[in-house]
């Protein structure tokens, strides 16, 4: 069932919150878990819909997991003993979920049926499986899901240059070395969100990093034995974009968001707002199990448009709708560069955002791979909004409802449990006007 909601004109939000657990670090957490000889404590997971995906496809293969006080306990069964699968896998809306499991199901000596939703199964799968077939798995179907991976007990270790810059991709190929006898290497173009190093390291993998240049190497020991951890999951950046974005753009806003992962492989956003001439502070900057946190003071300002330069993308991925939507209300066109990734997230993200600003009476276009927005004093709104099962696009055009003359509708927020369970209630609390109730108005 679709679950519309209607974003009005607020007046400034104040406040403090907390967002979400980290998705990407919540995925990771389970599955070296999972790998682990002995129990792994997670606490802060992201218990949304596509983490709840990937524990429940590592239950399937014999992970024990209970949950008490909101508090996560993994039982490992060792890199290489997961069991077979009974039934299918299905990775939901998960882009993660699904890319991070086909490195590690690559490792073992059985067969597994993927699925996921209709979103999902328009994802490109070929840039993890084309490696997992160098080391020596096989693939019953094409390169998008349904599909059947079959993995082997008998893996060869490669030496791997990402064709994109993808976290995703490096982690399955990483994973899979973890079950590999010698050395796996991932050669990345650029840095992506290094998490599966960071947490390999922290369950006691034997990783080599060499950073030459912008180019990263990343090489893993195979065949490794991994030791259960405690894992203590900050709040997700790519989430707190939102009320960042919120309290920047409602005139008279301060808001503050606690807690907030700020792994510089995570920040570029928050590096553009800071561009943008933003009143953005990272205060009481500080560790939290191994990675660093802050709390980020937000204020509303004037602000200018930027030119984003490309090689920022896979420090910001997932932000760009949202930025998109701080750029309609900024000084002058903002330029995003170098986006040709957001055609092939949960919806086609840049078609997406661009229909959404068109249908809110914001000018912006694409030329090739880069988004132009034409910001404006006045957001005239009044439209609805498409999601097309993405909920970065749903928080995003929420959010520009906040600043909009006349109400924003969007068709449908269901999708937003995928990363940000509370989203609305959340917002609500430090002054978003709102209303999910069945939009019957
Ligand atoms: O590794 C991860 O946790 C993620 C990597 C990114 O995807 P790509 O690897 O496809 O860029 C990002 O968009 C996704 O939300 C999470
Ligand atoms: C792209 C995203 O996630 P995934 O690839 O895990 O579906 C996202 O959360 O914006």
């Amino acid at each position: 069932m679709p679950r519309p909601l209607i974003a009005r004109k607020s007046t400034a939000l104040s406040g403090a919150l907390r967002v979400p657990g980290d998705k990407s670090i919540s995925h990771r957490a389970l599955i070296f878990g999972a790998l682990s000889i002995g129990e792994t404590h997670i606490s802060g997971l992201l218990e949304s819909a596509d983490v709840l995906a990937t524990a429940h496809a590592l239950q399937q293969m014999g992970v024990q997991m209970t949950r008490e006080d909101g508090n996560w306990r993994v039982v490992g069964v060792g890199c290489g003993g997961l069991a077979p699968p009974e039934g299918p896998l299905d990775f939901g809306n998960a882009g993660t979920g699904v890319r991070l499991m086909m490195g590690v199901i690559a490792g073992h000596d059985f067969a597994a049926e993927l699925i996921g939703d209709e979103s999902l199964q328009r994802r490109p799968m070929g840039r993890v499986l084309d490696p997992l077939k160098q080391m020596g798995a096989e693939v019953h179907g094409g390169d998008r899901l349904p599909l059947t991976l079959v993995g082997s007990g008998d893996l060869a270790p490669i030496t791997y240059r990402l064709p994109v810059a993808s976290a995703q991709v490096k982690s399955a190929i990483l994973l899979a070395g973890l079950m590999t006898p010698g050395e796996t290497t991932v050669i990345e173009p650029e840095a992506t969100r290094d998490h599966t190093e960071t947490m390999m390291r922290h369950f006691g993998a034997e990783v080599r990093i060499e950073q030459v240049t912008a180019e990263r190497s990343i090489t893993v020991t195979g065949e490794a034995v991994l030791h259960g951890r405690d894992v203590e999951v900050p709040g997700d950046p790519s989430s707190a974009a939102f009320p960042t974005a919120a309290a920047l753009i409602c005139p008279g806003s301060d808001v503050t968001i606690e807690n907030v992962l700020v792994n510089p492989t995570r920040t570029g956003l928050y590096d553009t707002l800071a561009e943008m001439g933003a009143d953005l502070r990272f205060e009481n900057e500080r560790r939290s199990g191994g990675e660093k946190v802050a709390d980020l003071r937000v204020r509303a300002g004037k602000l200018k448009a930027v030119r984003v330069p490309p090689e920022r993308a896979p420090r910001m991925i997932d932000e760009y709708p949202v930025l998109a939507v701080v750029a309609a209300t900024a000084e002058g066109e903002t330029r995003m560069e170098g986006l040709a990734e957001l055609r092939v997230k949960e919806s086609d993200r840049l078609a997406a955002t661009i229909a959404g600003l068109t249908a809110c009476g914001v000018t912006a276009w694409a030329e090739g791979d880069t988004l132009v927005v034409r910001g404006a004093e006045r957001i005239p709104g009044g439209g609805t909004v498409e999601t097309h099962m993405d909920h970065r696009i749903a928080m995003a055009f929420a959010v520009l409802g906040l600043v909009a003359e006349q109400p924003v509708r969007i068709d449908d927020t269901a999708m937003i449990d995928t990363s940000f369970p509370g989203f609305a209630e959340r917002m609500r609390a430090i002054g978003a006007d709102f209303d999910d109730s069945g939009g019957s108005e």
